[in-house]
């Protein structure tokens, strides 16, 4: 290995250069690929190990091997062998390598989608510096690619990305703190309003009702939010226009909910929410009282799911994201 002589140069401010992930798909791994040459040579590293689909061949210029990890499973077959005196050691510690590895770079991903999600941050390359009990582990990612933001890039299709983070924003509030100490279970109906209210009526009378025009109460303004909070916990409903006006409270969805199929323990206003996106091209955001759980629904599936209290954010199923919320 090349002796390092020359002190790296310290800078106190980084200038942050932008980049359009989407001008190269392998962009990260370049940048990546570059702070590995870079660290190697600093360090002095003996080896370098790789994991996953990685392409070494930028790494030929470095004197020492470099390892891929999932090509030399012999090695750690050998050393939990040794260790252990168990065959069935190896296929756990492969296993936790990988989990390690995913859990570190869905870490990263899930701060930047609930960031994403709640206008905080624009999409683009997001990097992170992960510590971990013995190592540090440095992620690179390309928003463009995160399955949340996708997502939410979708339902904006739909409805104004302004009302869509609002609603967000306001049912973690909500799902986090409740109301007077007392969980509130609510459900969040935005978009394609006049399709929604031709197929719902109104449980009790409508407090949103007789709005003037041009003065309506919109979602989108923070100091509307206390105010949704109390009618949260009336029985139904908010009905939200596309663009953030609130429409309506306490209204009852007159839906089939057969045919729909949401997660087991979910009670009947999260039926209703993911049916009326079927039938309609709304968006439903369902807050369960029991779970203080945070569901979107569009077409009839639930497309994300926050779990504020254990940090979990999930996509179809897909465990993806942390929300630093907490
Ligand atoms: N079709 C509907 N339209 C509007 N609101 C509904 C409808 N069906 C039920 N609700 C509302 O849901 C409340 C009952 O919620 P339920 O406990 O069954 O389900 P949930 O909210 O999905 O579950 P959780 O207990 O997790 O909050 C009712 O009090 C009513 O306010």
């Amino acid at each position: 290995m090349e002796e390092i002589t020359d002190k790296p140069e310290v800078k106190t401010v980084i200038e942050t250069p932008i980049f359009n992930a989407s001008a190269s798909d392998d962009l990260c791994g370049i940048l990546l690929k570059d702070s590995v040459l870079h660290l190697a040579k600093l360090t002095g590293a003996v080896a370098v190990f790789t994991f996953g689909n990685i392409d070494t061949k930028s790494f030929k210029d470095l004197t020492i091997p470099i390892i891929d990890i999932t090509q030399i499973k012999t090695i750690i077959e050998k050393l939990t062998y040794l260790q252990h005196e168990d065959q069935f050691q190896i296929q756990e510690v492969s296993e936790s390598i990988r989990t390690e590895a995913d859990k570190n770079a869905s870490l990263l991903m899930s701060a930047a989608a609930v960031e994403y999600s709640l206008g905080t941050i624009e999409c683009g390359i997001v990097i992170g510096l992960i510590r971990t009990q013995n190592s540090y582990s440095l992620v690179v990612h390309s928003m463009e690619e995160n399955e949340t933001v996708q997502t939410v890039r979708e339902c904006e299709k739909r409805v104004s990305p302004e009302t869509f983070r609002s609603v967000l924003h306001l049912s973690l509030n909500i799902a986090m703190k409740g109301r007077e100490g007392k969980k509130v279970g609510t459900a969040f109906v935005i978009g394609d309003e006049e399709e929604v209210l031709e197929r719902s009526h109104q449980m009790i009378i409508n407090p949103f009702r007789g709005q003037d025009p041009g003065s309506e109460i919109s979602i989108n303004k923070k100091e509307n939010w206390e105010t949704v909070m109390g009618f949260a916990q009336l029985d139904g409903v908010f009905i939200i226009s596309e663009t953030g006006k609130i429409l309506s409270a306490g209204r009852y969805l007159d839906v089939d909910t057969r045919d729909i199929h949401i997660e087991k323990g979910l009670g009947t206003r999260h039926l209703s929410s993911a049916s009326i996106t079927r039938d309609t091209n709304a968006i439903a955001v369902a807050i369960s009282e029991s779970g203080g759980t945070i569901r979107v629904y569009m077409d009839g599936k639930e497309v994300i799911f926050v779990e504020p209290n254990t940090s979990l954010v999930e996509v179809e199923g897909r465990q993806l994201a942390n929300n630093p919320l907490n």
